[in-house]
């Protein structure tokens, strides 16, 4: 029986592991991780991360080809096929800090498959790294190699959080990157079987290690560019009338340029395409390319133009200010579908409204106020560690409560700002909410799914990003 272990049971390897043993019942698979609480929670009813579908699948293989465990030497000794999927933050001090990625995660897993090894290996990343970090690892791996093969392959994934069971099953194609030699193309064979038990031939792609590298950040890349190209478009919709949804829709039918990731929003969060795009930028630097890494860097740039676009919208709406006004604000995830909150564009925008001293009331289905309040006062880039190595909240932020309700949320608010794209946000009863509310009633719709004309005849002034303007938006421009 062919043995996987994967070293990191986070968004990515809890879920992959978990469809790989569902896909392929004669591997086992053990999943371990340094963190008890994590896989203590991977063992019980409830999970660590909210994924639709993922529940089913875990309980599916749980106990019979699936496994979590904290004894990570144990599993990666006994392990044909060790996939690494541990955190690669953004580094905060040194050299390269706020863009190259921090190996310090998976340079420990490295060390520890090297030390605990006693048969061959194929070591895959998961993680994603910049490129060349098979040849750093492998070099790791092989310094005191006992006599043990190594093979190093690159195997990035593309899951998208709250589609990543369908991803999953379904993806528009694996990618394994490889060394040309004998040994490097036998292991990229291994590892084929294994997708190819449910994923047709045709769309397992194998490069070698640093074309497979790069286009992972090449693929961020190109999907955060088209956000902040749609976005950038936004502002320029709303300073001449036109609308960004026709524009997008308009552009979208051209087949080169295709209809998908082209809705405008408060701006991209998530854990990877900040970071992955900084990493790039790192290494365009490195490489002596400043041009291309500038040319890259403004895409974070004019996503975060966006969020303070936003901000500033909301506060010169409102008469130039927010001080000790309630603002509710709906949604704390990055997107729907997931409880993730890391460079959710809400912690910038709810520091934004904080910073003119407003009052917050958030909801989201599937924050908790623990996480939120954590979200608000950590450093940019410590989210990225883990959890047991993250620094605790000193404080709370005490302008801000959580609550578990839309409604309670906007009771007495003067504003509501919705910043994730959540299903229920679209069916609520706004007559409802507007009946509660301070007066004049502000909805700043950073995701563009209410009903903007049906709200405006209930009696709210309403702001849709990248729409015409409100009459009463107009009246107040939005400067810094
Ligand atoms: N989240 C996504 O949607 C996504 C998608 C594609 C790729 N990625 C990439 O995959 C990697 C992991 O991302 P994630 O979102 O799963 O992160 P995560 O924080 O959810 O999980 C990483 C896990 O690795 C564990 N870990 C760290 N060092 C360890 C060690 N030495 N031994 C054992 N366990 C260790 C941590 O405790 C944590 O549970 C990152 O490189 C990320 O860029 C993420
Ligand atoms: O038209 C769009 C599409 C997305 N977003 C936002 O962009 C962010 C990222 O969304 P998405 O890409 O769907 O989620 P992620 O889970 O971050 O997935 C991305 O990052 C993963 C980690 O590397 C990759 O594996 C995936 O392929 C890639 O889509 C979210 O804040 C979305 O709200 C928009 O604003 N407009």
């Amino acid at each position: 029986m062919v043995k996987i272990c994967c070293i990191g049971a986070g968004y990515v390897g809890g879920p992959t592991m978990a469809v790989i043993a569902l896909k392929c019942p004669k591997v086992e698979v053990v999943v371990v991780d340094i963190s008890v609480p994590r896989i203590t929670a991977w063992n019980s009813d409830t999970l660590p991360i909210y994924e639709p579908g993922l529940d089913d699948v875990v309980k599916q293989c749980r106990g019979k080809n699936l496994f979590f465990s904290t004894d990570v030497e144990k599993h990666v000794a006994e392990a044909d096929i060790i996939f690494v999927s541990v955190n690669t933050p953004t580094k905060t001090r040194g050299l390269g800090a706020g863009k190259a990625a921090d190996l310090t995660y998976w340079e420990s897993a490295a060390r520890m498959i090297a030390d605990v090894s006693k048969s061959d290996k194929i070591v895959v990343e998961k993680s994603t790294v910049p490129v060349k970090t098979a040849e750093a690892i492998e070099k790791i791996l092989t310094h005191n190699s006992k006599g043990i093969n190594y093979q190093i392959l690159s195997n990035p994934e593309f899951l998208a959080e709250g589609t990543a069971i369908q991803d999953l099953f379904h993806p528009d194609r694996v990618l394994i990157g490889g060394r040309e030699t004998p040994g490097g193309q036998k292991a990229i064979q291994a590892l084929k079987s294994v997708y190819a038990e449910w994923v047709p031939e045709d769309r397992i792609i194998t490069t070698n290690l640093w074309s497979a590298e790069l286009s992972k950040l090449a693929a961020n890349a190109f999907l955060a560019q088209r956000i902040s190209s749609v976005n950038a478009m936004s502002a320029l919709c709303e300073a001449t009338g036109a609308d960004v949804a026709e524009v997008s829709h308009a552009i979208g039918k051209d087949s080169r340029i295709g209809p998908k990731f082209l809705n405008a929003s408060v701006g991209f969060g998530g854990s990877c395409f900040q970071k992955d795009i900084l990493n790039l930028v790192y290494i365009c630097e490195c490489n002596g390319l400043p041009e291309v890494a500038t040319y890259w860097k403004q895409v974070i740039k004019v996503n975060d133009y966006q969020k303070t676009r936003f901000v500033n919208r909301v506060v010169a709406s409102m008469f130039n200010t927010v001080s000790g006004k309630k603002i509710a604000v709906l949604g704390f995830a990055f997107k729907k579908d997931t409880g993730d909150t890391r460079e959710t564009p809400a912690i910038d925008v709810c520091k934004g409204l904080l910073g003119d001293n407003a009052r917050l009331s958030i909801y989201d289905p599937q924050v908790n106020e623990d996480q939120m309040q954590r979200d608000l006062t950590m450093n940019k880039f410590d989210w990225d560690h883990p959890i047991h190595l993250q620094p605790m909240s000193p404080t709370s932020v005490k302008q801000v409560s959580m609550v578990w309700d839309a409604y309670t949320a906007a009771k007495d608010a003067h504003g509501i700002c919705i910043l994730t794209e959540w299903d229920e946000f679209k069916t609520l009863d706004f007559q409802k909410i507007f009946d509660n509310m301070q007066k004049p009633a502000f909805v700043f719709d950073g995701r563009n799914i209410v009903d903007a004309d049906k709200l405006r005849e209930i009696g709210f002034i309403v702001y849709s990003i990248g729409k015409p303007l409100d009459p009463w938006l107009k009246d107040m421009p939005a400067v810094a």
